[in-house]
């Protein structure tokens, strides 16, 4: 009788990387070259990546590429971009092209302040109590800052509390939110740690039981500013101008094309995030929240035509990101990505990636309002079709120039397209 497998694997993290790769290949039923395949470390040393998650078994590989013409706060940047998806890296491109002139894009960070949450449950008079801890905001301050002086060496450090009262569904709670500035760093595991070292002081003072001690991602005084002025002959004239900003009101106006509007700026924000090794989720989970925060989810960028004709562009988001701490100096490739972008401070990053948000919004809206997204996204797109069909070398262009010339671009196409053309050539 066969035995069930099971997922149950007590201690599997105390075995060593090719003890778990066996079990799971085992498992799975992986052939050699598949084992192979997840051996391959590529740029990241085995050690490294053994100490950067848990129970790690290989590693895997996503194109680096660098999108070009992006001039910002009258800076020229070369912007690394990790990704999946094809057409985000030449949109970008093409669209700070047309952004290069007047000094490019202007972008300019807040201060790098995030939030961290302190929630105080059992409290008889939590309007009286908030008033206590407002009280005793300095000692607050200091406690926290007693744990890390080396932020405070660099300028950061808490620098204000803040409570509220919030109804929630099992009664008051009282909300401190301790306010860091957390330098170079994303912040998080900076923030957390001050977080629980004040609150035995805020339980004493208010009597209360603290719960969590946990940063928000909702970074709303960490924000990126970034705006542009696109010239109408540049684009196509006024008429394209127009097309835009009909379809900024589009995702103004209705949630379910924000939504679409608000991932095309991460395409973006988020290739970045990920060259630079970012917690990208911290900035994915900042920005939707932040899209959302009047109760009504809209567009995180706006566009306009200025009294001139021309289009403009705003973009507000919070960006959480740091060259300091988290994988930004572990990965070795996040440390490239940080020299061939050139920036010194977690600040200008966060200026950069505001920047490239912008510009990638505005290429999408661009190719949407005129000719439409497939055309240049399929024609980038069909090339990953044709590989997938089989096709190598001299094929691959063979396969996409038919696919695009005849306008039918899938898989099933590719696939015939490939056999067809294989045979022929073998004839
Ligand atoms: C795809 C393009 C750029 C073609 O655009 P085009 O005008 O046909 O290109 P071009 O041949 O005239 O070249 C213009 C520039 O684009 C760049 N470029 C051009 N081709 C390449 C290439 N192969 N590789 C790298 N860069 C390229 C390059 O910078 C070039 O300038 P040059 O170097 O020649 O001076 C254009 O159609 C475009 O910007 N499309 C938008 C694509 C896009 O947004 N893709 C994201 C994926 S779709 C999505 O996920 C988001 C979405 C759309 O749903 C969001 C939303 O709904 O808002
Ligand atoms: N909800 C969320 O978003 C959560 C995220 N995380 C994770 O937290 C990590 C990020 O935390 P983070 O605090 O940035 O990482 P680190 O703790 O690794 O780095 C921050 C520390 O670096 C030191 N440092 C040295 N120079 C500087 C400088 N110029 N500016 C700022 N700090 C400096 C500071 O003190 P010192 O030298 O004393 O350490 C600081 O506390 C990420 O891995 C993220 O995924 C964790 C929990 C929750």
């Amino acid at each position: 009788m066969s035995q069930q497998k099971t997922s149950r694997i007590p201690e599997f993290y105390k075995k060593t990387l090719e003890e778990r790769l066996n079990i799971v290949a085992e498992y799975a039923g992986l052939t050699q070259e598949e084992v192979a395949l997840l051996k391959n470390f590529g740029n990241l040393d085995p050690k490294i990546a053994d100490s950067m998650i848990e129970n790690v078994i290989g590693a895997m590989s996503y194109p680096f590429a660098v999108a070009v013409n992006f001039l910002i706060n009258g800076k020229d940047y070369l912007v690394p971009m990790v990704i999946e998806e094809a057409s985000v890296v030449a949109a970008a491109s093409n669209a700070a092209r047309v952004m290069r002139r007047d000094g490019g894009i202007k972008s300019i960070a807040t201060q790098p302040v995030m939030i961290g949450q302190i929630q105080v449950l059992g409290v008889k008079d939590p309007w009286h109590k908030r008033m206590i801890i407002l009280e005793h905001k300095d000692e607050i301050i200091q406690k926290a800052n007693e744990v890390d002086p080396v932020l405070v060496k660099f300028g950061g450090g808490a620098k204000d509390v803040e409570a509220r009262v919030v109804e929630g569904p099992r009664g008051p709670m009282i909300i401190v939110h301790l306010l860091v500035d957390v330098r170079d760093a994303m912040g998080a595991n900076a923030v957390n740690t001050m977080a629980e070292k004040v609150a035995p002081m805020i339980e004493r003072l208010t009597g209360g039981r603290v719960l969590l001690r946990i940063i928000s991602n909702l970074a709303d005084r960490r924000l990126v500013r970034s705006w542009v002025k696109v010239y109408k002959e540049d684009i196509g004239g006024e008429e394209v101008v127009d097309a835009i900003v009909d379809a900024w009101a589009f995702a103004a106006a209705d949630p379910y094309r924000a939504a679409t509007h608000n991932k095309g700026i991460m395409n973006g924000v988020i290739a970045v995030a990920l060259a630079t090794a970012q917690d990208h989720r911290a900035i994915e989970a900042g920005a939707h929240a932040y899209a959302a925060r009047t109760g009504r989810y809209v567009p995180l960028s706006t566009w306009e035509k200025d009294q001139d004709g021309n289009l403009v562009g705003t973009l507000e988001m919070p960006m959480a990101v740091g060259i300091i701490g988290g994988a930004t100096k572990v990965h070795p490739i996040a440390k490239v990505a940080l020299k061939i972008l050139g920036v010194k401070t977690a600040t200008e990053l966060a200026e950069v990636m505001g920047a490239v948000g912008l510009a990638q919004n505005f290429a999408a809206l661009r190719a949407l309002a005129t000719e439409g997204i497939q055309k240049g996204h399929m024609r980038l797109h069909a090339r990953n079709l044709a590989i997938m069909a089989g096709a190598t070398g001299d094929l691959i262009d063979k396969v996409v120039e038919i696919m695009v010339s005849e306008n039918k671009i899938s898989f099933a196409y590719a696939q015939e397209l490939v056999n067809k053309l294989s045979k022929e050539g073998k004839a």
